[in-house]
C-alpha cells in the first residue's frame, strides 16, 4: 500500500475504474482501503463492489471524512455540484487529488471554503494494467508529502510527471486523450489488414504485436523514433510506398491536429470555471 490509508472516490466511471482496478490488481492495495460514492446510478456502485469487493459506503460523508486521499472523478460539467454536494466534508487532514479535464486548481480551491491540499492529476486509462502515464501539478495549500503521496499512487500504476499547472491542458491533449488515438489506429490497421485478406483474428494479432514490439522498441533501444523507421524502410520497398501514402494522407499533421484540438478542448472546458470566490 502507498503511504495513504483510505481513498474515497467521487465518481463511480470509466476513470475511477481504471484507477481502482490498478491500484487493486498492481499493487498491495486492499480493497478495504477503497470507498466510491457516485450520484444517483448505485448499480455502478453495486458493480464495482461485485467485481473488486469495494466496500460499498453506508454513510457517504464519513467515507469522505475518513479517506486520507479524496479522488475526484466527476465529468468537467459536474465539477461545481459536486464540490458544492462533498467540498464541505472535505478537511485539511487529507489531500484531494482532481483528475478532471480542464478544471483548474484555483477553481476547485475557491470554491472550497478551508485552506485544504489539491493536486491536479492527469493520468489514462492504461493505469487500469499499470500502465497510465500521468502527469501531477500542485496547489497553493499541497506540501512536499501531499505531492509525494500523489507521486507514490499514480507511480504505482504506471510512470509520473510533475509539470506546471499551464502544461495540463497540453498533457490531456496528448497523454491523458493519447491511447484513444492509439486504439483508433489499431482498428484502422486491423481493418486493413482484413482488407487485404488476412483474418480477423490473424490481423488482430499481428497488428497488437506489432504496436507492442514498436513500443518496446522505443523504450529499450531509446533510439529516435525516426531512426527506428528509417532502419525498416528499404529504399524503394514496401514500407516507402506505404509511408509516401501516409504522408499524401497528412497522417502527421492529422495526430499533431488532434492533439492540439484536445488541448484546445481541455482550455474551453475549464474557461467556464472561473476561479474567482464564490
Ligand atoms: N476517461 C478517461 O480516459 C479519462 C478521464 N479523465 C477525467 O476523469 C473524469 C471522469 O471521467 P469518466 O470516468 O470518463 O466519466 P464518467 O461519466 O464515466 O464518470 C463520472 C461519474 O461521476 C458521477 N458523478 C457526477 N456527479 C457526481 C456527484 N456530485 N457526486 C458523485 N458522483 C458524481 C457520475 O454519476 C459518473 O458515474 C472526467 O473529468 C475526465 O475528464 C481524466 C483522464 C482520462
Ligand atoms: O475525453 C475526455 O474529456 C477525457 C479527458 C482525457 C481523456 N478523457
Amino acid at each position: 500500500m502507498v503511504d495513504c490509508n483510505q481513498i474515497c472516490f467521487i465518481g463511480a466511471g470509466s476513470m475511477a475504474e481504471a484507477l481502482l482496478s490498478g491500484l487493486l490488481n498492481n499493487t498491495p492495495t486492499s480493497a478495504k482501503h477503497i470507498h466510491v460514492i457516485n450520484r444517483q446510478n448505485q448499480n455502478r456502485i453495486q458493480y464495482l463492489s461485485k467485481k473488486y469487493g469495494i466496500i460499498s459506503p453506508k454513510d457517504n460523508q464519513a467515507a469522505i471524512k475518513q479517506a486520507d486521499t479524496v479522488i475526484l472523478a466527476v465529468k468537467p460539467k459536474d465539477i461545481t455540484h459536486a464540490l458544492d454536494q462533498w467540498g464541505m466534508y472535505f478537511h485539511p487532514g487529507q489531500r484531494i487529488i482532481s483528475v478532471v479535464a480542464g478544471i483548474s486548481i484555483p477553481f476547485i480551491e475557491n470554491r472550497l471554503t478551508t485552506r485544504i491540499p489539491v493536486i491536479r492529476a492527469m493520468p489514462n486509462t492504461s493505469c487500469a494494467v499499470a500502465q497510465s502515464a500521468t502527469a501531477l501539478c500542485t496547489g497553493t495549500h499541497a506540501s512536499e508529502k501531499d505531492l509525494d503521496t500523489a507521486f507514490q499512487i499514480f507511480s504505482s500504476i504506471g510512470t509520473v510527471v510533475v509539470v506546471d499547472e499551464k502544461d495540463m491542458d497540453a498533457v490531456t491533449g496528448l497523454s491523458g486523450s493519447g491511447p484513444a488515438y492509439i486504439y483508433y489506429l489499431v482498428e484502422a490497421l486491423e481493418q486493413a489488414g482484413i482488407q487485404a485478406g488476412l483474418t480477423p483474428s490473424i490481423a488482430r494479432h499481428l497488428t497488437l504485436q506489432t504496436l507492442a514490439g514498436a513500443a518496446h522498441m522505443l523504450m529499450e533501444t531509446k533510439e529516435e523514433p525516426a531512426e527506428l523507421r528509417r532502419k525498416v524502410t528499404s529504399p524503394g520497398g514496401t514500407t516507402m510506398a506505404g509511408l509516401e501514402t501516409l504522408a499524401q494522407h497528412h497522417f502527421q499533421k492529422s495526430l499533431i491536429h488532434a492533439v492540439q484540438k484536445a488541448k484546445q478542448r481541455s482550455k474551453e472546458l475549464g474557461k467556464s470555471f472561473s476561479p474567482s470566490p464564490r
